[in-house]
């Protein structure tokens, strides 16, 4: 049984018609900057109805639903989602808990892109080089001679969990200080980009690309002065864009369209998810040479500009006809 209600049609007329009724499971914080006002109001107008999931309750007894976008945190929760998948084929989950596991560990998030292997479509797509520490911190400065990372290097914790911990990076300027840091992590060379990164929404088959703010680049002249480990300012997670600003336009040159569009459609499919965001800086000093640092699940899209109308042209091509 589905939900009928009046729809004003845009168009000066009132229609009969379906409504898709998406159940949604967020935390407090991702509901206010994801659900705004003026979203809910233009997904009303087009038969969206937005209905919170009451994760006390079993899921089955709610609903029905024609959609489920959710982003909670933990285990039970993932079960719970891929038992209802399994159970309930005819909803559409965004996006299966097993493809999201990809994006909790910071070396799978990368795999796809190392195995896409684009190295010469419109420019070069990689991650920086990157290794993983487990354990016994004393160690650390052995195995990164070994594996021929160069300083100064991001140590990122391995597990990205949604908490605050796991956005606590460092910069390491010098050996002798790499066993201060706290495995698991992910040690990762800095890549200097000129301060701006670029965040690649996508939302299904639309890519949306901005530009933020990022760390400045790093000299040997300013590593040398400062030995030590370095909490990174949050800079890019920032509201404020750099779209605006007044930068070199060889900085500010948002990579090919075509390179965007080939390399959101690869990890689409790779990875099997449809909301995701992607972080990439070019490497100073070059026009093509591009790293991908970073992939969030369901980011922050209140951040991102006409999201109120992409996301409901999204869920929109969901509807039965
Ligand atoms: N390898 C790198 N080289 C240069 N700068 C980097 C590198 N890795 C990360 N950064 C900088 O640090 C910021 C945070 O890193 P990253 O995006 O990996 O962390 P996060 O906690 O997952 O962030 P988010 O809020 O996007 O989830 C990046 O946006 C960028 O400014
Ligand atoms: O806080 P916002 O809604 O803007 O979204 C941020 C999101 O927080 P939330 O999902 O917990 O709300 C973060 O998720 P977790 O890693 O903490 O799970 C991460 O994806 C950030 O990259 C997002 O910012 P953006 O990269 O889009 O700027
Ligand atoms: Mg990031
Ligand atoms: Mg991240």
């Amino acid at each position: 049984m589905r939900i009928k209600g009046k729809n004003f049609d845009g168009e000066g007329g009132e229609e009969e018609e379906q409504k898709l009724v998406v159940g949604y499971a967020l935390t407090l914080k991702k509901k206010k900057s994801f659900l705004q006002p003026e979203f809910e109001r233009l997904a009303c107008k087009k038969g969206i109805l937005f209905v919170a999931i009451d994760v006390n309750l079993p899921l089955s007894d709610q609903g029905p639903f024609d959609i489920i976008l959710h982003k909670l945190l933990g285990k039970e929760w993932s079960d719970i989602v891929e038992d209802y998948r399994q159970t309930h084929p005819e909803v559409t989950v965004i996006d299966p808990p097993y493809a999201i596991q990809q994006l909790h560990n910071r070396q799978s998030m990368l795999q796809d892109v190392v195995d896409l292997n684009l190295s010469d479509f419109h420019g070069r797509v990689g991650v920086p080089k990157q290794m993983v520490i487990m354990k016994d911190p004393l160690s650390i400065p052995d195995e990164v001679a070994k594996a021929g990372l160069k300083l100064p290097l991001v140590a990122k914790p391995l597990v990205v969990d949604g908490s605050a911990k796991s956005h606590e990076l460092f910069l390491a300027c010098d050996w002798s200080s790499l066993s201060e840091l706290e495995p698991p992590l992910v040690l990762q060379e800095f890549v200097n980009h000129d301060g701006i990164l670029f965040k690649i929404y996508i939302v299904g088959d639309a890519i949306k690309v901005v530009r933020r703010f990022s760390l400045a680049n790093v000299n040997k002249c300013r590593r040398a002065k400062v030995p030590g480990i370095f909490p990174f300012p949050r800079v890019s997670s920032a509201a404020a864009s750099a779209d605006d600003a007044d930068l070199d336009p060889r900085i500010a040159e948002l990579p090919p369209k075509p390179l965007l569009e080939r390399l959101s459609k690869e990890l689409r499919h790779r990875l099997g998810l449809r909301l995701f965001n992607i972080d990439m800086i070019r490497e100073h000093g070059t026009r093509d040479i591009f790293y991908v640092i970073d992939i969030n699940y369901f980011p922050g899209y209140g951040k991102m500009p006409d999201y109120e109308v992409i996301f409901t042209d999204f869920l929109l091509t969901f509807k039965k006809k």
